[in-house]
């Protein structure tokens, strides 16, 4: 029964938006869009997914037809879609102090501590800090060189977990999700397995094992992703219709189980060590910036603030490094070529003797060229985060109100037939003696972003997929199961607000290194 009217909500909200959707108005190049008529009051929660949950290639379609510069209007503001470079660039470079701001939205309000993290944090004083704390403290080179030894550790065991598989079908994702979680989880809270909560799985008192922080952050993707009717038409958002919000009250309450066995045990651990205490994972080095006597008392780190910056650090690397890496090589291994010209580098720079390492990557070019190609093909972010205007501007000679969401479409860029050359076909060479970085200033390539809401993670993000990659082609031989012939792999991507294998990759793989390496 409570199936049936879920299912009958969910097919009246389609039919709904079905209905907004057919009163679009797209205006053709953007001329039309009106002067402002002075800022109207935007709603305390706003739409986010509902874009996010059109196919990408028909919004890319929409936006061949219509322009670079979208107006999508649903509600009661405008949602701009930018599908151009020279978009981006008004959008994230030109303007984008206007745009650094983000819309408000449930998932924001109730599972990111009511917008204490920095991806959904309002611009202002605690994103500014906190951004700062990111790119100063835990994201800088030293930093990140620092936890160098746990991304070896873990690729290593990685590696050997999969040589364990070899001849067996692997879901690559499953595997990949792990790498990340468990290089994430040691380098954020010092360890990656917290207490095994037994039978009483995230009771009180309990502490979710890697498995259960698993299952927490699937339910945080999936609840930031959902397509909420309350985000839509706020009134309705009281009303709950579809049941998320209670889910994403729930999730907070396991959330602050889990973050309150995080700080108390660093925190006693702090207390035991003393003088002689040495920060050794980020939360150590966020409750020592919280306890600084000088720092600034209008930005001090609240608990709220711990935990929202906790939950960007564990959400923000896990999904996007396996969704990139699983492109990458499902991309591969339709094209066998490819993965003969990437292991001959390999062997040519690294030999077979050896694991590749972080400092071999400026030495493989051709490896480079292909994370590049699979970000272009498939950006994990297909709409980057909503960027919203923080007042009435002009933008290429268009009027924006104050309010309006703007999505910058890198799956339209990277698609865009005037930039790249058979844009749908997956070709590293295309990148092969071009000067195009992927550290947002080159606006036809923009995986992490540009301007000042670009991933503050970025570093860590490429080297996380640079190794990784190189070491999947390093180790294994790679094809599809016999039932599989390459024509049938799917390539589809679930539509969403990350891009997504739709189907899972499923390999066989085959050691092609002295099998001692593979050994712990
Ligand atoms: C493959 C890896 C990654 C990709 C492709 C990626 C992509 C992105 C993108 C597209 C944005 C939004 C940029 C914009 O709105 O203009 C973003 C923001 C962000 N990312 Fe990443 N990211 C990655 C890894 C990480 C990691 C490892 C972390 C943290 C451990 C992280 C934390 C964040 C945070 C906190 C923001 C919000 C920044 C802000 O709003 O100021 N990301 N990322």
């Amino acid at each position: 029964m409570e199936a049936a009217s879920s299912w009958l909500l969910l097919s009246v909200a389609w039919l709904a938006s079905l209905a907004f959707l057919s009163r679009i108005f797209i205006h053709r190049r953007c001329k039309q869009l009106k002067s402002p008529s002075g800022p109207k009051p935007w709603p305390i929660i706003g739409n986010l997914n509902l874009i996010g949950s059109l196919p990408h290639r028909s919004l890319h379609k929409l936006s061949q037809r219509y322009g670079p510069l979208m107006q999508l209007k649903f509600g009661s503001y405008p949602v701009l879609v930018a599908s151009s470079a020279e978009m981006a660039k008004e959008f994230l470079k030109t303007h984008d102090q206007i745009f650094a701001t983000r819309p408000p939205h449930a998932a924001g309000k109730y599972i990111s501590y009511n917008y204490s993290d920095v991806l959904w944090a309002p611009y202002g004083p605690h994103w500014r800090q906190s951004r700062k704390i990111y790119l100063n403290e835990l994201f800088s080179p030293k930093r990140l060189q620092f936890f160098e030894y746990i991304r070896v550790e873990e690729m290593h065991a990685f590696i050997s977990r999969l040589y364990g598989l070899s001849g067996k079908p692997i879901v690559l994702k499953e595997h990949l999700l792990c790498l990340a979680l468990s290089i994430i989880c040691r380098m954020t809270f010092g360890k990656k397995h917290f207490c095994v909560s037994g039978d009483d799985r995230l009771g009180s008192n309990s502490v979710p094992s890697l498995q259960e922080l698993q299952e927490i952050l699937n339910e945080f993707f999936f609840l930031n992703g959902v397509f909420n009717i309350g985000d839509w038409i706020p009134w309705l958002d009281f009303v709950d219709l579809q049941g998320y919000v209670k889910r994403m009250k729930a999730l907070k309450k396991k959330l602050d189980r889990f973050h309150d066995h995080v700080f108390d045990e660093h925190k006693r651990k702090m207390k035991e060590l003393g003088k002689d205490f040495v920060a050794q994972d980020m939360v150590d080095l966020l409750l020592q910036l919280a306890d600084d006597p000088e720092s600034d008392p209008d930005v001090k780190l609240t608990y709220d603030a711990l935990r929202g910056l906790t939950l960007d650090l564990i959400s923000g690397g896990t999904d996007s490094a396996a969704v990139t890496v699983e492109w990458i090589i499902s991309e591969l291994i339709k094209q066998p070529q490819l993965i003969r010209k990437a292991t001959e580098e390999l062997d040519r720079v690294i030999g077979r003797e050896r694991w590749v390492e972080e400092k071999d990557i400026p030495q493989l070019p051709y490896i480079d060229a292909i994370m590049k190609e699979t970000m272009r093909k498939h950006p994990v972010a297909p709409l980057l985060a909503p960027h919203m205007a923080m007042e009435d501007c002009n933008v290429a000679g268009f009027d924006i109100r104050k309010g309006t969401r703007v999505f910058v479409s890198t799956w339209s860029i990277g698609r865009d037939p005037s930039l790249w050359e058979q844009p749908d076909e997956f070709r590293p060479e295309r990148f092969l003696g071009r000067n195009i970085d992927v550290k947002g200033q080159s606006f036809e390539l923009l995986p992490f972003g540009a301007g000042r809401r670009m991933c503050p993670a970025y570093n860590l993000g490429l080297k996380m997929i640079q190794l990784s990659t190189a070491k999947l082609l390093q180790a294994f031989n790679w094809k599809l199961p016999d039932n599989t012939k390459l024509e049938d792999l799917s390539m589809e991507e679930a539509p969403g607000i990350t891009t997504p294998r739709k189907f899972p990759l499923v390999a066989l793989i085959e050691p092609r290194l002295p099998l001692h390496l593979y050994k712990i």
